[in-house]
């Protein structure tokens, strides 16, 4: 938060919080003292961002439905559209509400170091391309949004990509009318070595350059390593290799675990008994990896599986049933709070 606090004061750069990545929202009343607002992909996460983070409420989603835009525009503070079509559907109603408007652009230059995650893959649906059929509509807009950028921990590469949108886009940027500009998420300038007075001098050149106000949408950014998911071990088993499975799934609780295909983080990963941990539903390869430790595993050993608060909470789902788990809170002041538990009564209630 502190950094994400610098980066704004050096650079005039606004950060919103974005709520696909983490939306527990018992904690906004910290994160609000160092942001400036939310966005969100959905009518629901834009409520949630209005009513639980406050400060600025960007609503953007791929496609809004025709019975939500309403609500969508009196639970934010700009609104961006996804495509012209969808500007053609809702920009009038947008404008009746005097919400600045934004379109999101592709440049078709991205980071991602993952096909699944790349808005500039082949056929992306993900923002408009064309500088020209832009220009058409620009007397609409006052802002842009462009999210290229995937877990991009190279301030070269960022530097590079907004070149490239400089020069594609940048007489659109000079229009009049174009007051601000989102650069996204994925720029992961918390981690250790990120060079942030770099990247805040460039934003900085950018905004004056173009007379726009700049905003970043960090997801990962805003908390990595801030939360561990806790679990146990169930059982303890072998098969050409030590099992150790616990009371817990990646399918369930960490799934981009399964989606790309990484391992999690157990530390401090190290001694002469290793094992791989493994979730308990049914799915084979429902694995946490493979890890070490100082000593043999037991039954009811705790573990601290890291990192566990992007994109873990938000995707959580009842495969198998599992028991969720709880949400708790550990205060600046060293307690912890239990905010949320799940029992049989949501299970149910998510199934029918
Ligand atoms: C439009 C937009 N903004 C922000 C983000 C947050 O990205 P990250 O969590 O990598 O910072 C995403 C992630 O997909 C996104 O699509
Ligand atoms: N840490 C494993 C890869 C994470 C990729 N994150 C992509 C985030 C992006 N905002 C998205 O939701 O596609």
């Amino acid at each position: 938060m502190q950094r994400i606090a610098r980066l704004r004061e050096l650079s005039g750069a606004k950060a919103l919080l974005a709520l696909k990545c983490f939306s527990t929202w018992s904690v906004f009343p910290l994160m609000c003292q160092y942001m400036d607002g939310s966005t969100s992909s959905s009518l629901h996460e834009v409520k949630l961002g209005f009513q639980k983070f406050g400060g600025e409420t960007h609503a953007y989603s791929v496609a809004f439905a025709a019975h939500e835009i309403d609500e969508v525009l009196a639970n934010s503070d700009k609104v961006i559209f996804n495509s012209l079509g969808q500007l053609a559907r809702f920009g009038t109603a947008a404008h009746a509400t005097h919400k600045p408007v934004g379109l999101r652009v592709n440049p078709g230059t991205s980071n991602s170091p993952y096909l699944l995650a790349d808005p500039a893959r082949p056929h992306s649906r993900l923002g408009e391309a064309d500088p020209d059929k832009i220009a058409a509509v620009i007397d609409q807009l006052s802002g842009f949004m462009f999210h290229n950028n995937c877990e991009n921990r190279s301030f070269e590469s960022f530097d590079h990509m907004l070149g490239q949108i400089e020069a594609r886009f940048g007489h659109l940027l000079q229009s009049e009318g174009i007051a601000w500009v989102s650069l996204g998420g994925g720029i992961h300038f918390c981690d250790e070595g990120y060079p942030l007075e770099q990247l805040a001098a460039r934003l900085r050149a950018f905004a004056d350059q173009y007379q726009v106000q700049v905003y970043l949408e960090p997801g990962e950014a805003s908390i990595t390593n801030s939360a561990t998911l806790e679990v146990s071990v169930l059982d303890i088993n072998v098969n050409g290799k030590q099992l150790a499975i616990v009371d817990s799934s990646t399918e369930a609780h960490m799934l981009d675990l399964l989606i790309y295909n990484l391992p999690a983080r157990i530390e401090p990963n190290t001694g002469e008994h290793a094992y791989l941990v493994c979730g308990k539903t049914c799915l084979a390869g429902d694995i946490f990896g493979e890890f070490r430790f100082e000593a043999p595993l037991q039954v009811g050993d705790r573990i601290s599986i890291q990192d566990a608060a992007g994109y873990t909470m938000v995707k959580k789902n009842w495969f198998n049933g599992v028991g969720m788990p709880s949400i708790v809170v550990a205060r600046l002041d060293g307690t912890e709070e239990l905010v949320q538990s799940f029992g049989f009564d949501d299970y149910v209630n998510s199934l029918s």
